[in-house]
């Protein structure tokens, strides 16, 4: 799936070798994948297609910030490390202007436009450097953390704080797991799709929800379908999963039969209805009637549902 399927050598293993990852930082022939939040630097190869803006140690060198702080190793591609790097809007703006055709974007829906393997070093990049903005300072003591392991820990600044003793001594990234089903009825006709407020106008999708602790994948669908549109599942199957970065979601694709009477939450949503198979393919193909469509095929709500028809 789009967003995960990266073709980089993580070498998750050279991570803790400080000096490995000093050299490679500032070899010349290392690149570096720029970012500021939810913005990226790209440039536009047509008029549909971006690629990322390569950029070498020399070129950013004085922008790095200090401490490795907000810095990233992703991994290694044809014998090329590869470092995401969050910089101040400024400074990117000051890198743009040296490369005629790059311009900064916002990363959604920009990111879309990536070839498959640029979109998965995006999402690595910012789970990991979102993950990190998040973790400034200990949880148990308020002082400073400090990146280790290339990017990859934090541990607190204060050697006297209580987690270098226990045993949580040092946070990790984060990914969350949330189930997303394509929610079909028991004769295979219909499916059910939902619209939440902040959807495009249009826009229907596949149900979707946080793993609560506790649950299991089927467990989360069976509550979520419930909870947002009053059906009773029966049956779960797990399909595929899509790493989603807002920032760090782990989608877990399934299909799931369910009956009952349609009940739509109307806190959380805007609209939930029963679609033929007909009607779906129209939404997915841009053809609808009504003008309504689905995700786009980046997304693994329209994979699942492609599965479906
Ligand atoms: N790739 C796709 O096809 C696709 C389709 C639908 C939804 N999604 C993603 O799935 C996720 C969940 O969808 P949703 O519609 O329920 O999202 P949502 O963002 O509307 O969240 C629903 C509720 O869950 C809680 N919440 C928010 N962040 C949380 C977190 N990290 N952990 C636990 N609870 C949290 C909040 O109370 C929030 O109101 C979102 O990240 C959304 O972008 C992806």
């Amino acid at each position: 799936n789009f967003f995960s399927n990266s073709t980089i050598q993580r070498q998750s293993k050279l991570r803790t070798d400080e000096n490995w990852i000093q050299e490679k930082m500032t070899d010349n022939k290392t690149r570096y994948v720029l970012m500021n939040r939810n913005e990226i630097v790209v440039i536009p190869t047509n008029k549909r297609h971006l690629t990322l803006l390569n950029v070498n140690y020399e070129m950013i060198e004085k922008y790095l910030p200090a401490n490795n702080r907000n810095f990233v190793f992703l991994g290694e591609q044809d014998k090329q490390c590869i470092f995401a790097v969050h910089l101040e809007k400024l400074v990117l703006a000051e890198i743009v202007k040296l490369h005629q055709e790059a311009r900064v974007i916002h990363a959604f829906p920009g990111a879309l436009k990536l070839r498959q393997d640029e979109a998965s070093l995006y999402s690595h990049a910012v789970g990991m450097l979102s993950w990190q903005r998040s973790q400034r300072f200990c949880s148990v003591c308020g002082n400073a953390t400090v990146i280790k392991d290339a990017g990859y820990k934090l541990t607190c600044s204060n050697h006297k704080c209580s987690t270098h003793k226990g045993a949580v001594s040092a946070s990790y990234p984060r990914v969350d797991p949330t189930i997303i089903s394509a929610v079909i009825s028991p004769d295979q006709s219909r499916t059910v799709l939902a619209r939440q407020p902040r959807f495009p106008p249009g826009m229907f999708s596949c149900i979707a929800g946080f793993v609560e602790p506790g649950e299991s994948v089927e467990a989360c669908c069976v509550r979520e379908v419930e909870e947002e549109v009053g059906l009773r599942v029966h049956d779960v199957s797990y399909l595929s999963s899509q790493f989603w970065p807002m920032p760090a979601s782990l989608m877990l694709g399934c299909l799931a039969t369910a009956d009952g009477e349609l009940s739509v939450d109307s806190a959380e949503l805007e609209d939930g209805r029963w679609f033929t198979r007909e009607e779906v393919v129209d939404m997915m193909c841009g053809r609808h009637a009504g003008g309504l469509f689905v995700p786009p095929v980046q997304a693994i709500a329209h994979q699942l549902l492609q599965t479906w028809v």
